[in-house]
Formats: structure tokens, sequence, C-alpha cells
């Protein structure tokens, strides 16, 4: 059955703690980094993370081997640390053990979520990718994961996706499941309302933060806003 670990609610440490008379704590926000990055990243980073509350930080890092995200990744996961972010890696629970990262985010090419369990031990935050589909959901539930992601639900130019979910998936895992869900895919300020709305528990974003106009603070300061945070 779903693991029903009050700690799986948990990515922010304290952060659940100041809302126990609810029965889900509020959305809060996912931050995926770029595809790609220099050294000059933590300068931006740190801009970001300390413009609004952010729950956790995905380093995803296209066509890069493990090797050389490794050498990016030291900086940044030191940066997520000393902010109390939890540090995500994508891919690769090889490399999310090797940095001692707070967890690893699998696709569904990526690895057995039991598998990764296994290897990173019981506090790792393990997430999957459910694109708009309420059986691997369930799926990913029973084998343990920490998250559920669903996406893409608008259209997006950071990644090729297929699938295109409805804000409803979020209001039917919610209401079933203790879990909790995110929300990805061209998600931005002014259009996260209805996912917020529907019950979605985390809202992933990168394109809106990093080639926002207006720069990185300005654009988690708007999402601190539409969130109410
Ligand atoms: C929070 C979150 N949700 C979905 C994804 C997508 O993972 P995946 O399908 O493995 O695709 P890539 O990101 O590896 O291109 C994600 N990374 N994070
Ligand atoms: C990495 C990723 N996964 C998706 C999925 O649907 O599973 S959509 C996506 C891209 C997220 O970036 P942006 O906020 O710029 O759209
Ligand atoms: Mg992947």
């Amino acid at each position: 059955m779903i693991d029903h670990d009050d700690d799986a609610l948990k990515l922010d440490p304290g952060f659940a703690d100041r809302f126990e008379h609810q029965s889900r704590p509020p959305c809060q926000l996912y931050l995926i980094s770029p595809p790609a990055i220099d050294l000059g990243f933590t300068d931006r980073l740190a801009r970001a993370l300390d413009a609004g509350p952010v729950a956790a930080f995905q380093l995803r890092l296209k066509g890069l081997d493990d090797h050389s995200i490794a050498k990016l990744a030291e900086p940044v996961q030191r940066l997520c640390a000393d902010r109390g972010v939890a540090f995500i890696v994508n891919d690769s629970v090889g490399l999310a053990k090797r940095l001692g990262a707070d967890g690893v985010h699998l696709g569904q090419d990526d690895g057995d979520p039991r598998d990764a369990r296994a290897m990173l031990g019981p506090d790792a935050q393990i997430g999957v990718t459910c694109h708009d589909s309420r059986h691997l959901a369930m799926e990913a539930g029973e084998a343990g994961a920490d998250y559920v992601a669903f996406g893409a639900f608008y259209p997006t130019t950071t990644k090729e996706v297929q699938h295109h979910p409805e804000p409803s998936i979020l209001g039917w895992w919610t209401t079933l499941f203790e879990v909790p869900c995110v929300a990805i895919g061209g998600i931005t300020p002014a259009n996260a309302g209805p996912l917020i709305e529907a019950g979605a528990d985390f809202i992933a974003v990168c394109g809106s933060v990093w080639n926002a106009p207006e720069g990185e603070r300005a654009a988690v300061e708007a999402f601190a806003r539409t969130l109410n945070l």
C-alpha cells in the first residue's frame, strides 16, 4: 500500500509544522535548474532562493555525464543546504548517492523507486514522473515514492512533452492519497492558480524563473505572491 509516512509531507523541514491545523500544507515552490549552467549560476540561484520561500531545488542538467554534473553541483548544493532548501538530483540515483543529495527525481525510464530507496535510504526524497496517468501515480505510490509529478499542464519550451493532464488529476490524487503531488510544465505566476486550487502540493517551475525578462528574483517574488507565502 501507499506509504502514509508523515515525513512525506516535509520536503522543507519545519514548514508543515506551521500549518498543523490544515490537513495538507499550502502549495510550495519547487525550482528546477536551467538545462545547462555555468559556474556563475550560483549568483542567480542565490537571488532566486533569497526572493521567497523555495521548498526544493532540482539539479536537472541534460546531456552531461555524472562526473561533469558532480563538478558543477558542489557550490549549488552548498547554497541549497545553507538556505534549508532540499537538493534533488534529476535522473541518476548513483549521482544522488555520490553527492549525498536530499533526493532524486526519476522519470519512467530512470529506474525503479524501490532500487533508489535501497540505495539512498529511508530519508531520501524520491519523486516519480507520472505524466497524465493515475495508474502510473498509484504504481509510484506503491513503490514508495515521496511525491508523484503530473505534467505537462501548459505548453513548455524546456522539454519535449507528450502528455497534458487536466488540473482535476491533482484533486483526484489529493482526495485519495497523502503522498504529495507536484504539478509541472509551463507554469507561470499568472497560470498557476488553477493548479493550486485543484490541489497541487508543489508547483515545479523552470523557464518562468530562469527566462523571466524581469529576472529570477522578481519571478520568485511573483510566485510567492501567487502562493500567498
Ligand atoms: C518534478 C519533476 N517532474 C517531472 C520531471 C520530468 O522527469 P523525466 O520524465 O525523467 O524527464 P527529464 O526531466 O529527465 O527530462 C522532472 N524532472 N521533475
Ligand atoms: C522537466 C519537465 N518535465 C515535465 C513533465 O511533463 O514531466 S515538463 C518539464 C519542463 C518544466 O519546465 P518549465 O517550467 O520551463 O515548463
Ligand atoms: Mg529523467
